[in-house]
């Protein structure tokens, strides 16, 4: 069997297309949806990542402002710029991009952006309403793959879906999301028995665990929908490429449907992101 490709990039492009129409729209009433994004040192993947997000919202016609400060920035400094954001009333989206050195206390950061502009999802506010089923921001990355799920096709209803990773911007939140979708949900991780038996019951697996090619067909049950959210830089002896926690070659074989590394959960990571400051800046324009 060869599995279908969901493409993320062609998704991401047809959804980007509605969010500028959409911030046209709001723009020509008055609000043009405004997004801070807040990077600390000088991470080169980091750096990608925020330049992307700042492309994106130009191309979506959003207004975007990029904060940059030293890897050795004080907390405190970061900390009255996020404050200062919060009450700007041209600014719908907060994002301090992650990970962030070592002397920074990251939940302090998190939990000063106001759960209303929180458009990553991740203060405890905006977490424990997802918990609850009532979410206002859903976390860019979950979102986006329950987005290409829904591209997929079919229903979620009573599948047995297996995430592997419980970190807080992915795997958690994940599962969260599958199981408000009708999903039985397992989550895996590195103390999990036997991986293998609970991936192979798996309908939808979601691979989040940070090591190249790690899921092997052998692991898959046939048929079922794959989606990697690893981007592993293999090193230069082995060309140096970017890779995803699905071992695509042996993986694509067995499955149904598989996203690809790049060009899969990745940019729709920031389509989300950009679909998060719409729905904040047309909240804030009372609509
Ligand atoms: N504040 C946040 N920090 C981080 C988040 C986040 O959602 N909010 N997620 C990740 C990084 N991330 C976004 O910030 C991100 C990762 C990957 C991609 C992406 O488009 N990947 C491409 C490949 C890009 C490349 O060449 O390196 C792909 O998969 O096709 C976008 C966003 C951690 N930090």
């Amino acid at each position: 069997m060869t599995a279908k490709l969901l493409d993320g990039n062609a998704l991401a492009k047809k959804l980007r297309a509605d969010f500028k129409t959409r911030a046209e729209a709001l723009a020509a009433q008055g609000t043009r949806p405004g997004l801070a994004v807040i990077l600390v040192g000088e991470n080169p993947a980091s750096q990608v990542y925020v330049r992307n997000k700042v492309n994106a919202c130009a191309e979506a016609g959003f207004h975007s402002v990029k904060l940059d400060y030293p890897a050795d920035a004080a907390p405190a400094e970061v900390l009255a710029k996020i404050a200062e954001l919060n009450a700007d009333p041209a600014i719908h989206g907060i994002l301090v991009q992650l990970p962030l050195p070592p002397q920074f206390d990251e939940d302090a950061v998190l939990e000063a952006i106001s759960p209303e502009k929180d458009v990553d999802g991740f203060h405890a506010e905006n977490v424990g309403a997802l918990m609850q089923g009532n979410p206002r921001f859903l976390p860019c990355t979950p979102y986006g793959v329950m987005k290409l799920l829904e591209e997929a096709g079919g229903s979620l209803k009573g599948k047995e879906a297996v995430v592997i990773g419980r970190s807080n911007i992915v795997g958690k939140p994940m599962a969260m999301l599958l199981l408000h979708a009708g999903c039985t949900v397992t989550v895996c991780h590195s103390q999990t028995a036997d991986l293998g038996f609970h991936t192979r019951r798996a309908d939808i697996l979601v691979a989040a665990v940070g090591r190249p090619r790690f899921v092997t067909g052998d692991m898959v049950k046939p048929g079922a929908v794959v989606i990697d959210v690893g981007i592993n830089r293999l090193p230069a002896e082995q060309g140096g490429k970017l890779c995803g926690d699905v071992d695509f070659d042996s993986v694509k074989e067995v499955a149904g449907a598989i996203t690809p590394v790049p060009g899969g959960v990745g940019p729709m990571t920031i389509t989300m992101l950009l679909a998060n400051t719409l729905e904040s800046a047309e909240r804030a324009a009372g609509q």
